[in-house]
């Protein structure tokens, strides 16, 4: 099959990027990195999560940031939300699309949302249906397709199973997410053609992390597959607080850079990204975790 001669990459950086930073990053900061992330070219961008501010601090300010940053019509702005408290917080800020975020993995649903994969299913079933009758975009997002932390191995027939579930909901897109980084291209493509015959894959996302280094190869797997659409985060930031270990998501600069060399239109301004990443990391204090970023950074200083 040949490769996809366009993608969407949803950049999550924003949230799934800075949900795990120890230290409050000022609402300023992140209103300032989705704005430069617009301006790059993303027609798609995780700004905000209405969680519990107890389970994950960073997030807090999730109101104040949606509320303050320049929207660019036609982009969407994502928002997680684990209930109708968060689905209320999110309809409030405007956020464009809702996202619910299961699990194929029992204990990654525990530890992370505090229910099993059922309850959290019922706990949908009314945010998807008040998401819908407010006219917002719905997304699900599934935890754990390659791996768990907790329990290990997760059966494909687990992810399945979560993705009927949350297409019955009415996602109008639905994410197969490697948390922790586990899978490798063969299963990456075993799982993700199973799933297309479930659901059309055209709206399916692959979500991978870089934990164990196969990202990018997990994300040419998946464009063998057909799948067209990708998460990833500036500068490779990220990590879930309830997945100790796992590294950030792919990095978006990587991405794209491979994304241009196999000739795959984004849409997006590599430079302008390489540019975001290392606005972000100065205010870290630390080294962009993007190869593409700080090799494409090194260079304007060898060019100047
Ligand atoms: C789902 C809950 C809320 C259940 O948490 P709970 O403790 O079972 O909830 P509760 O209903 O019993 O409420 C407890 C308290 O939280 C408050 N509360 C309740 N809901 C909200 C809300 N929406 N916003 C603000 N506050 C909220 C509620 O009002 C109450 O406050 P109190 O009376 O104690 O003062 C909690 O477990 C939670 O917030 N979990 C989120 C964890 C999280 O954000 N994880 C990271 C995101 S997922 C991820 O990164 C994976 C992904 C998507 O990227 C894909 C991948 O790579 O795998």
């Amino acid at each position: 099959m040949s490769l996809p001669s366009k993608v969407k990459i949803v950049e999550v950086g924003p949230r799934d990027g800075l949900q795990n930073e120890k230290e409050t990053i000022p609402a300023d900061i992140k209103i300032a990195l989705v704005n430069q992330l617009t301006a790059a070219g993303f027609v798609n961008i995780e700004a905000a999560s209405f969680v519990s501010p107890k389970w994950v601090p960073q997030m807090a300010t999730s109101s104040e940031v949606m509320a303050a940053i320049t929207r660019k019509p036609g982009v969407i702005y994502s928002a997680l939300v684990p209930n109708m408290k968060g689905l209320e917080a999110a309809l409030a800020a405007n956020a464009d699309e809702m996202v619910i975020f299961g699990s194929a993995s029992e204990a990654f649903s525990q530890k992370n949302i505090n229910c099993s994969i059922a309850e959290s299913i019922e706990r949908f079933r009314e945010v998807a249906l008040m998401a819908k009758q407010a006219g917002k975009r719905l997304r699900g997002s599934i935890s754990c397709a390659f791996g768990c932390p907790y329990q290990g191995e997760v059966d494909v027939a687990a992810v399945v199973d979560v993705l009927k579930r949350l297409h019955d909901l009415g996602c109008d897109e639905i994410d197969i997410a490697d948390t922790i980084g586990v899978g490798t291209p063969n299963k990456v493509q075993t799982v993700m053609q199973k799933l297309t015959q479930e659901f059309p894959i055209e709206r399916l996302s692959g979500h991978f992390h870089d934990t164990y280094g196969q990202a990018l190869a997990n994300i040419y797997a998946s464009l063998e597959v057909g799948i067209s659409i990708y998460h990833s985060s500036v500068a490779g930031l990220g990590g879930c607080p309830y997945a100790k270990g796992a590294t950030g998501n792919v990095a978006t600069e990587d991405v794209l850079y491979m994304m241009n060399g196999l000739g795959i239109a984004t849409g997006i301004d590599l430079d302008k990204v390489v540019d975001a990443g290392q606005f972000i990391s100065t205010h870290l204090g630390r080294k962009a975790v993007s190869r593409a970023g700080n090799a494409i950074a090194a260079k304007r200083v060898i060019d100047n």
